[in-house]
């Protein structure tokens, strides 16, 4: 194995800990890996790693206590009208990590050379995906930044708004003929999404795959019969 795939072994692992370390106390994690807590500790805050051996065991004891889809879902909170705080899933970087692996292994078979979102919470899946991936992310944002001379632009409605909002992409950021996966933290209506598709085509630019953390109804599929792409989300929800 090379020397990079080892290391990533052991931080994925670190990672793992880090995440049920949230569900867990460490006398929980200790009896249920046989291992001291000071060596979980210290796991934990990366002051050592462990070797290959007990990280391929442990990443596959460890593995059967995560579930990622339940790790989405049960940090959602819903208010009285249906709608919910993303932040709580996007601000939880041990588990963007993980989900980002997740996702990249669902795309393994699609050829992606940019990442593409909507400002604001698009971004921080976008960003970790990004780097799981290595390739470069940009972002449609809703107000013309002073400092960019050209732009592509589209006019769509969001859901929830009810008002027509524009997005700007500055004409730099995609190229033509250039493979495109869509991301955004959420999608229910799809008129973010099409909007995106939108700028890719005003760039020449080619939507390969769409991905989401959280999907309303069954907007996956219609979006996949309408551009007849790859498109996954990790949590589906009910309308
Ligand atoms: O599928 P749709 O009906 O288009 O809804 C999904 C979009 O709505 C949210 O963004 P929002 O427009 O609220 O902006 P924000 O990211 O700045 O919160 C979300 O981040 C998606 O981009």
């Amino acid at each position: 194995m090379s020397q990079l795939k080892s290391v990533k072994e052991k931080l994925r692992l670190i990672t793992l800990l880090r995440l049920l370390k949230k569900s867990y106390t460490y006398e929980e994690l200790s009896k249920i890996t046989g291992l001291p807590i000071t060596v979980l500790n210290r796991y934990v805050r990366g002051k050592v790693l462990p070797n290959s051996e007990r990280t391929r065991e442990l990443t596959q004891l460890l593995s059967q206590y995560v579930n990622l889809e339940n790790e989405v879902k049960k940090r959602l909170r819903f208010d009285s009208r249906g709608f919910f705080d993303s932040m709580s899933v996007l601000s939880d970087t041990s588990l963007m990590t993980l989900l980002s692996e997740e996702i990249a292994s669902r795309l393994k078979d699609v050829e992606i050379e940019k990442i593409l979102t909507a400002a604001t919470d698009g971004i921080p899946l976008a960003v970790h995906l990004g780097r799981e991936l290595g390739v470069d992310v940009v972002y449609a944002k809703k107000k013309k930044e002073v400092g960019v001379e050209k732009f592509y632009e589209v006019n769509y409605v969001p859901s929830a708004s009810g008002s027509i909002t524009t997005l700007y992409l500055p004409s730099w950021a995609l190229s033509k003929g250039e493979k495109v996966l869509i991301v955004d933290d959420v999608v229910r209506s799809g008129e973010t999404q099409r909007a995106l598709v939108d700028l890719c085509r005003q760039a020449g630019a080619e939507p390969v795959g769409m991905v989401f953390l959280v999907s309303v109804g069954d907007i996956v599929d219609r979006l996949r019969e309408e551009y007849g792409i790859p498109v996954e989300s990790i949590v589906a929800l009910e309308r």
